[in-house]
């Protein structure tokens, strides 16, 4: 297994490897070879969710031929004691049918061999380019418009990291010296843009400057707008960046969606692929890694002519999806040793797509050690909600919440053989960060990720005794605890163990304090996946919803629920981007990862369920970031 060397010349040479001291190989891989249970419940008990006991005989054992179980086979505290075959088995305990679809992938990322001398050359190649970027950036020749449209496309190419002191000084200086009268003159496009740039570094400018476009006496956008289609365009994207009140802003974005639907197939080349892919997915609401690499494909005429942007855009894209396909690797191959295939194969097979959820987070190389841990505690997350909501029975389940409480290697002892080798590989990891981050004093930040795991399981398992006993929460019951199973706040707690100092002490209250933008972010991830997968789940009697909940407490259709639950979302997304203005409660780099949690569960859960069928966006998205070539250098 190759490291990734630390000792890259060049721009990044602090940065980007200050934290790649990437744990390559775990050594706690542990040696368990269990067979998986032939016998399972193969029925689901339609119409109640609630588990009951039945001994069905299970034929999809993975294709292999049904044979005894093993758990069958051993004693009361799981620990293996053989009995002659001829025993009858005890019955197995009636199971909610998983069958979810396997990986996509299988182990198509764990063969990539990293060429470090090629992400070396990268790393130098990104000197020159980056220089003369900060040049334009800083040139006070350069008129306020250019400058802004420039900061503009810096920012949706992903390389506004680069800048942070230069950008908001710059954006300072035109920001105090905004002119209200000036947005009188200009046209909607220029206007959208730069409305945009400064609502993405945190500034509030007034979304009056869209007041004009307006007739005064229908108080509707004018036909003029939809003659625009490049500001529609912008005035779309600028609608997402709404906040509480701006009715305007809410108005523009029905108006301009509406619009941008009726013309789009009567539109050619780039602007044609813009409208459409603003139609699919706005910038403020995508990942931010895909988002850069489609803008850079749609909107160059945007930045072409700043030769050193279209270079550094190029040689960064390189750079980046040569580090992250070692990132990638690695969980990978770290996902195959410790043989979750084989001891809980009931589970969705997923590591490209949780990859890609953390890379959502943050894509900045600097984070790498940061991505690789919040990836591995991120597939714990998934094995524990599918241990819970499509293998185990409600007893197993009240075991494995208390063994995850107690959080001691002898608790071990009262597992289902299945859940044991998890079991021992979350302790052995999360021992691994402790020690790790025990050194620079940061093993707060890993016993926050600790509790917040203990925490969800305590939420899954109350999810589990409503369903068992076939309750339906109240909503702001529901709420409550659905706020912990949107799994947010301990992703987002887990991705600052790897951050370094940004993420100290102080943050981590701030966390604690549970602020409004987190509790923002997780409401977005709660319902948005209910809303997406309620109707499979429930088919499966596998989950409590939001859904469910909201037409019991309101008595209302499923239609309206689900209405009324996407406008909860929608006014959380104005939360979130209230948080985002300055002045901010804590730094942006702490922020940056919540806003982008809210994101990828659009991007994940917009049309459908994209975890569980990962065959659409989420493929769509690996291919782009990990298989296909990144932008030439050559031309
Ligand atoms: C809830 C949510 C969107 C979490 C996103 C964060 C995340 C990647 C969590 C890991 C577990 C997971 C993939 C849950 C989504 O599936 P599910 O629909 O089975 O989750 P559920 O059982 O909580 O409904
Ligand atoms: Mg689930
Ligand atoms: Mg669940
Ligand atoms: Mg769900």
């Amino acid at each position: 297994m190759s490291p990734i060397h630390c000792e890259a010349a060049g721009i990044f040479k602090n940065k980007i490897f200050e934290q790649c001291s990437l744990t390559l190989y775990n050594k706690h891989s542990t040696q368990h070879h269990l067979q998986h249970p032939n016998f399972h419940i193969h029925r689901f008990i339609k119409d109640h969710p609630i588990r009951k006991m039945a001994l069905v005989r299970n034929n999809s054992s993975n294709g292999r031929e049904p044979v005894l179980s093993p758990r069958s086979l051993t004693s009361p505290r799981g620990l293996t004691s053989p009995r002659p075959l001829s025993v009858q088995p005890t019955p197995e305990p009636v199971r909610p049918l998983a069958n979810f679809p396997p990986s996509i992938w299988a182990d198509r990322f764990i063969s990539f061999s990293l060429d470090n001398s090629q992400l070396e050359a990268y790393a130098n190649a990104l000197e020159e380019p980056k220089a003369a970027v900060k040049s334009l950036i800083t040139d006070t020749t350069i008129d306020a418009n250019t400058k802004l449209k420039l900061i503009y496309s810096v920012h949706r190419l992903g390389l506004s990291y680069l800048y942070p002191d230069e950008i908001d000084a710059e954006l300072n200086k035109l920001f105090e010296k905004i002119d209200l009268q000036y947005y009188e003159q200009v046209d909607l496009y220029t206007i959208a843009v730069q409305f945009q740039v400064f609502r993405h570094h945190g500034y509030k400018i007034s979304s009056d400057v869209f007041k004009k476009f307006k007739d005064s006496t229908t108080g509707t956008f004018t036909d003029d707008v939809t003659k625009d289609v490049k500001g529609m365009l912008s005035l779309y994207e600028s609608a997402h960046l709404r906040l509480h009140g701006e009715d305007i802003l809410d108005e523009a974005l029905a108006f301009t969606e509406a619009h941008l639907k009726k013309i789009v197939t009567t539109l050619e080349g780039d602007l044609a692929r813009q409208v459409n892919q603003v139609l699919k997915r706005p910038f403020h609401t995508g990942m931010p890694m895909v988002e850069a690499r489609l803008y850079f494909i749609t909107h160059e005429e945007d930045f072409s002519s700043h030769e050193s942007v279209v270079k550094l855009a190029k040689v960064h894209f390189n750079y980046l999806q040569l580090q992250q396909k070692e990132e990638l690797r690695l969980v990978s191959q770290w996902w195959k040793d410790m043989q979750f295939q084989q001891s809980v194969p009931y589970i969705r097979d997923r590591v490209p797509e949780i990859y890609l959820w953390i890379l959502g987070l943050y894509f900045e190389p600097y984070y790498s050690r940061a991505r690789i841990i919040a990836t591995k505690i991120t597939l714990f997350l998934v094995v524990l909600d599918d241990t819970y909501d499509a293998y185990a029975t409600i007893d197993e389940i009240r075991s494995i919440t208390d063994a995850i409480n107690r959080w001691e290697i002898s608790a071990i002892d009262q597992l289902p053989e299945y859940i044991k080798p998890f079991y021992r590989i979350l302790l052995n990891e999360y021992d691994d960060l402790e020690k790790e981050y025990s050194k620079d004093g940061r093993a707060f930040s890993v016993h926050a990720s600790k509790q917040a795991f203990q925490e969800i399981a305590r939420g899954y398992l109350e999810e589990a005794e409503w369903l068992h006993n076939g309750y339906v929460a109240t909503f702001p019951e529901y709420m409550k605890n659905g706020l912990i199973t949107s799994a947010y706040n301990v992703i987002s707690k887990s991705a600052l163990v790897g951050m370094g100092a940004i993420a100290d002490e102080e943050a981590l209250a701030w966390y604690e304090t549970h602020p409004k933008i987190l509790k923002a972010s997780e409401l977005i991830s709660r319902l948005q996946d209910d809303v997406m997968t309620f109707q499979f789940e429930r088919k499966r009697g596998q989950s409590a919803t939001g859904v469910d909940a909201y037409i019991k407490e309101y008595n209302v259709s499923e239609e309206v629920a689900i209405k009324e639950l996407m406008k909860m979302i929608e006014n959380a997304w104005k939360d979130i981007n209230e948080g985002c203005l300055k002045p901010t409660e804590v730094s942006v780099a702490l922020l940056t990862p919540i806003l982008n949690l809210a994101r990828m569960i659009d991007v994940v859960y917009k049309f459908d369920d994209g975890f569980t069928f990962p065959g659409k966006t989420l493929k769509d998205y690996i291919t782009l970031l990990f298989v296909s070539p990144p932008p030439s250098l050559e031309n």
